[in-house]
């Protein structure tokens, strides 16, 4: 057994003062239902057609036992002369496994039919966990029946994936001492169970996180799992990770739990752990696992909304946060007029995006107008300032929403899956697994909108052919010779200068002319006119999703006063973790994270820097991003701010200006990471 799983087990290992109380409050129970020591079990045994029955009903968690999880823990269990049972919730023995050392089955009673609850056969491991809900160890002595007293028992209580308590795993022998090492293994099988059960009822459709304080342990039973949808709205999870995470998970958004958005999971590299924040206090390594069936689902909105979205020249920016109604005029007299009920739930108002500062509202207005037109979009704005919150909105309010939003994030995909990813392979253009042709993102996007975030991060390569597809509009599959002509808004987004990129060789200057029809500098948080107006809106959103403090004018002030270098990104996550900690009417400053108070205490140090350029914490001027600076290439600069940050890939990213898909591509390349 891996040294970190014996570890955990050890630190989940019988408590000895509780585990003496739990068996004394079941041989009090006991009593209470009218045993004595000398009372002979009653194992109520059902009737081989009942048995059967129940067999059939438990199907799913017999091949799971059977199949998936037995195999592992053969040779463990074959050297050490002990019986596996498998019981339903109402403690009827579905099936056994293993050699019994200690008598025939009429002896010892563990066969399948037979019913092992406290009330028939007292105290005893099957029937004990199943009245706690808890794994537990019941020693020769322990048990209240001296007839029981001849075997140990181990067992764990089974919860499917709507953490209903579905049966329990047991593993009994005739020895005479307790044995530590079959109580873990028996909580391990519980969980591999599990975990199975999760895996097979989700894999197909749903991305899985799975999560634990070491890289080496991803793959651990001991890990904590997240089931996400599309969304990432946690529909499932083990019971591990809501022990380690310690609360209620059901239907949270993972931004609500680790520092990361859906769409970078989304796009996240299978085989690359993430190194994520949870709730701005624990770390932990996090593999992302995509479904095996990759559907990329439009919305369900619209199937149920007759929308139509509003003409270019229709008025926006008049109604006020909260509005139910928008007064903007439909694209043809008959369209019904859009209410803020009709976007997905993760779309912003096209007016609740600026809320006073005229530079926003007048770019708002701008940008809306050229979506109906052929005319191309390019997003320049530091990290988290929201470029892709505004792409969605802009998308939804424009006549392409009936359609898909293709959101790229040109960073997180590896340079050799690129080009395959954004055009499409033809049928047998590889060897593998994916074999089967795909359509490519660009084609999906047809009719609708492809949205290239970090088009900088682009390989010179994929940037000549996505020229070509610009330019002549059509799009050849790798691997094809047929064409497929393509309708695309294309909006992309960068963070970096790329008029310098062209300078060093890094960009095509002529593909900056074909994507920066209409240039957008979408501003940081700090410079913004409406700030102030822009924290209470986020606040007063958060409040809407769930209940939360208020908050006091000197903690706007505070927050106002702030140099937010991570911008709404930073807003929102202080927002949610001094909301999620704070227990009183209003927001404290002691709720808020750690390091929105280094953030303040680097502006105190250096204002000027923090005021006016991206990063707080990179000092180095060799090694700072931004216009004025020379800039390092970023296989220099990640690498040498990870080592500075001693790995921290969220300092590492705000430092540099970058995102933290970026700092994990670049930290790979240099081995900086794990
Ligand atoms: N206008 C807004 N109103 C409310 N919240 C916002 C707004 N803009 C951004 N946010 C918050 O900030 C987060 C980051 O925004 P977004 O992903 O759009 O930034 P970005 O500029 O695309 O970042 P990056 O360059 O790192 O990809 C969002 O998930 C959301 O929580």
């Amino acid at each position: 057994m891996p040294k970190e799983e014996q570890k955990q087990i050890n630190e989940h290992e019988l408590h000895t003062e509780s585990h003496k109380e739990r068996i004394q409050a079941s041989w009090y129970r006991c009593e209470q239902f009218g045993l004595d020591h000398t009372s002979q079990p009653d194992f109520a045994t059902l009737g081989k057609g009942t048995l059967n029955d129940l067999v059939d009903q438990h199907r799913s968690l017999l091949e799971t036992t059977e199949n998936e999880v037995l195999p592992y823990y053969e040779n463990i269990l074959s050297n050490s002369a002990c019986m596996i049972v498998l019981a339903d919730r109402q403690g009827h023995v579905l099936n056994t496994w293993g050699q019994p050392r200690f008598g025939s089955a009429a002896e010892h009673g563990l066969v399948g039919g037979n019913q092992w609850t406290e009330k028939g056969v007292g105290t005893n491991a099957i029937g004990t966990a199943l009245m706690t809900g808890e794994a537990i160890q019941v020693g020769r002595d322990e048990h209240y029946l001296r007839a029981n007293r001849f075997m140990v028992g181990s067992a764990s209580p089974i919860y499917n994936t709507k953490n209903d308590l579905v049966g329990v795993l047991d593993i009994s022998s005739d020895a005479y001492l307790p044995q530590d090492h079959t109580f873990g293994m028996v909580k391990l099988m519980s969980l591999s169970v599990e975990n199975r059960l999760i895996f097979s009822a989700f894999q197909q459709e749903y991305f899985i996180l799975s999560f634990n304080t070491n890289v080496v342990s991803l793959d651990s039973h001991w890990s904590g799992i997240l089931v996400l949808d599309e969304n990432g709205t946690i529909v499932s999870a083990n019971r591990r990770a809501e022990v380690v995470l310690a609360r209620d998970l059901a239907l949270l958004n993972i931004n609500q739990i680790f520092d990361i958005e859906m769409r970078e999971i989304k796009h996240h590299p299978v085989s690359l752990p993430l190194k994520l924040m949870a709730m701005g206090r624990y770390q932990f390594y996090v593999k992302v696992i995509p479904p095996t069936q990759q559907v990329m689902r439009v919305p369900d909105f619209r199937h149920h909304s007759e929308y139509v979205a509003p003409s270019p020249q229709s008025s926006i920016g008049t109604a006020k946060t909260g509005d139910a109604v928008k007064t903007s005029a439909p694209v043809k007299a008959s369209a019904p007029v859009k209410t803020s009920a009709s976007l997905p739930e993760n779309v912003i108002p096209l007016d609740e995006l600026h809320h006073g500062d005229e530079r926003v509202e007048r770019l708002v207005r701008q940008a809306h107008k050229i979506m109906e037109k052929d005319i191309p979009i390019l997003i320049h704005g530091e990290t988290g300032a929201g470029k892709e919150i505004f792409v969605r909105s802009l998308h939804y309010h424009s006549s392409r929403a009936k359609e898909m939003l293709v959101a790229v994030n040109c960073a997180a995909i590896p340079a050799e899956l690129v080009e395959s990813e954004l055009f499409g392979y033809e049928k047998g253009a590889f060897t593998g697994a994916q074999n089967r042709g795909s359509i490519g993102l660009i084609r999906r996007a047809h009719r609708g909108t492809l949205f290239l975030d970090e088009i900088g991060e682009m390989p010179m390569a994929v940037q000549s052919r996505l020229l070509r597809v610009l330019q002549e509009r059509v799009v050849t599959p790798l691997g094809s010779t047929e064409t497929y002509p393509v309708d695309i808004k294309l909006i992309s987004a960068t963070n970096r200068h790329l008029k310098e990129e062209i300078k060093s060789g890094q960009f095509r200057q002529d593909l900056y002319y074909r994507i920066s029809g209409l240039n957008i500098e979408l501003p940081a948080l700090r410079k913004r006119a409406d700030k102030a107006a822009l924290i209470r809106y986020l606040h007063k959103r958060l409040r809407f999703e769930e209940p939360g403090p208020d908050l006091s004018p000197k903690m706007l002030d505070l927050l106002v006063s702030h140099p937010w270098p991570g911008n709404m990104r930073q807003l929102a996550h202080v927002l949610k973790v001094g909301m999620a900690m704070a227990d009183e009417e209003v927001l404290e400053e002691w709720h808020l994270p750690d390091d929105f108070f280094d953030d303040l205490e680097a502006m105190a140090s250096s204002p000027e820097q923090t005021q006016d350029r991206i990063p707080s914490t990179a000092t180095e001027a060799t090694l700072g991003r931004g216009s004025e600076g020379v800039e390092a290439p970023l296989e220099e600069m990640i690498p040498y701010l990870l080592g500075k940050f001693k790995g921290n890939v969220t300092q590492t990213a705000k430092a540099a200006g970058v995102s933290r898909n970026t700092v994990y591509k670049y930290g790979k390349l240099k081995n900086t990471l794990n």
